[in-house]
């Protein structure tokens, strides 16, 4: 019966479940407000030119249609393109940095699987105007700390600078096909494939080394000795320098205990803007990410609008899946009866005093509410006869 279902890849979401969403989006809202961030929204959907400035490969995972006059539109897969958009058309007498936060349905058209839907919900912020390692830093101090207020302890965040693999990619006299096939093997930590890709190649052989080694580079920042062709490209030299500033600056806002420097973490399966610091959030315990993010200087400028900028969004379906939700609820009362006017005033009073309180609107005697709610033992029942 078709008319009873959804596409493949939506969901409803039920009481419960919207509750303990809007219980994160709150936290998340709570520490980006303390941070000085504020709200923006954008549209739900964008010309594909726009879209197609961030996820320029991606068109397979986007949702595509016409507008009337025949402009081709796409649901927005992500924000951060938006932002950049928002940015270019409206900010530009603005003073820098400008600091912004989000939370929104975004769509993709991936195959789905647990906790990986075509809509689902990001919560991030974009740090628009500012370079250097503080500004780096504060956005992944500010990862580390939303998933702490979110209830999440055994957490890491992996960071690394897309400069360093893409200075000993640019050593490579490969085709870009072949670049791209490399960079895939690191990000899906392909050990095998990427020596078996980089045996078939004309690539120094200390480059060669080093490349098959970067998925498996990650720890603390002795990671960065371990690099060795490192020694050789100017511009990866300088990449790592900048890591190393951004990790003393994480050590400073005293949250290098989440920290790891991985260098197969290269975020180009998401999204290819990125020119710096990037960086990704997971549990040990699961499977799949939690966050990402990184900066990306070069993207306002395809707006007109050059401006350095940083960022991260949070998968809040993942998120969800991962907590439980510990906190106490409120006591929740039905209240039953047949003077409307008295319930009213109870009801207001219980709920004056952070109860919940649902109105039994049936106006049922005592024994049909009673038989009810027999199986509801989230609910305490007060009758009132009349009086
Ligand atoms: N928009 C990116 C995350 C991000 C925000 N800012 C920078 N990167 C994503 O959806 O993965």
């Amino acid at each position: 019966m078709k008319n009873r279902q959804i596409p493949k890849g939506l969901r409803d979401f039920l009481p419960n479940e919207v509750k303990n969403r809007r219980k994160l989006e709150q936290k998340a809202i709570e520490v980006f407000t303390a941070f000085g961030y504020k709200e923006v929204l954008t549209p739900t959907f964008e010309f594909l030119e726009v879209v197609e400035t961030g996820a320029g490969k991606n068109r397979e995972k986007l949702f595509l249609f016409m507008d009337r006059e025949g402009g081709i539109l796409s649901l927005r897969p992500e924000m951060t393109v938006s932002i950049a958009r928002l940015a270019a058309m409206h900010l530009k007498d603005s003073s820098f940095p400008q600091r912004f936060f989000y939370s929104a349905n975004v769509f993709r058209h991936v195959q789905p699987h647990l906790a990986q839907y075509r809509e689902f919900w990001q919560i991030g912020i974009e740090m628009l105007g500012a370079s250097g390692p503080w500004a780096d830093a504060e956005v992944i101090n500010l990862a580390v700390k939303i998933l702490k207020a979110m209830g999440l302890d055994n957490f890491k965040i992996s960071i690394n600078q897309i400069g360093i693999f893409n200075s000993l990619l640019a050593d490579c006299p490969v085709s870009p096909d072949e670049k791209d096939n490399i960079r895939n093997l690191v990000e899906i930590k392909d050990l095998v494939e990427l020596s078996r890709c980089l045996d078939t190649l004309p690539v120094p052989d200390l480059l060669k080394e080093t490349i098959a080694r970067l998925p498996i580079l990650h720890g603390g920042l002795e990671v960065l000795n371990r690099i060795p062709y490192v020694e050789k490209n100017k511009a990866a030299n300088e990449a790592v320098e900048e890591l190393l500033r951004v990790y003393e600056a994480l050590q400073a806002f005293g949250v290098e205990e989440h920290i790891v420097v991985d260098m197969g973490v290269l975020r180009d399966l998401e999204m290819d803007y990125y020119t710096g610091i990037i960086f990704e959030g997971y549990s040990p315990e699961l499977g799949y990410g939690l966050l990402g993010g990184g900066r990306y200087d070069n993207l306002l400028g395809q707006f007109g609008f050059p401006c350095p900028a940083t960022g991260f969004a949070l998968g809040m379906d993942r998120l969800a899946l991962v907590l439980t939700n510990q906190e106490q609820e409120p006591p929740h009362y039905i209240l039953g009866g047949k003077n409307l006017q008295v319930l009213a005033a109870r009801a207001d009073q219980l709920r004056h005093e952070g109860k919940i309180v649902e109105l039994d609107v049936e106006a049922a005697s005592r024994e049909v509410l009673e038989e009810k709610i027999r199986d509801r033992d989230d609910l305490i029942m007060i009758y009132l006869d009349d009086e």
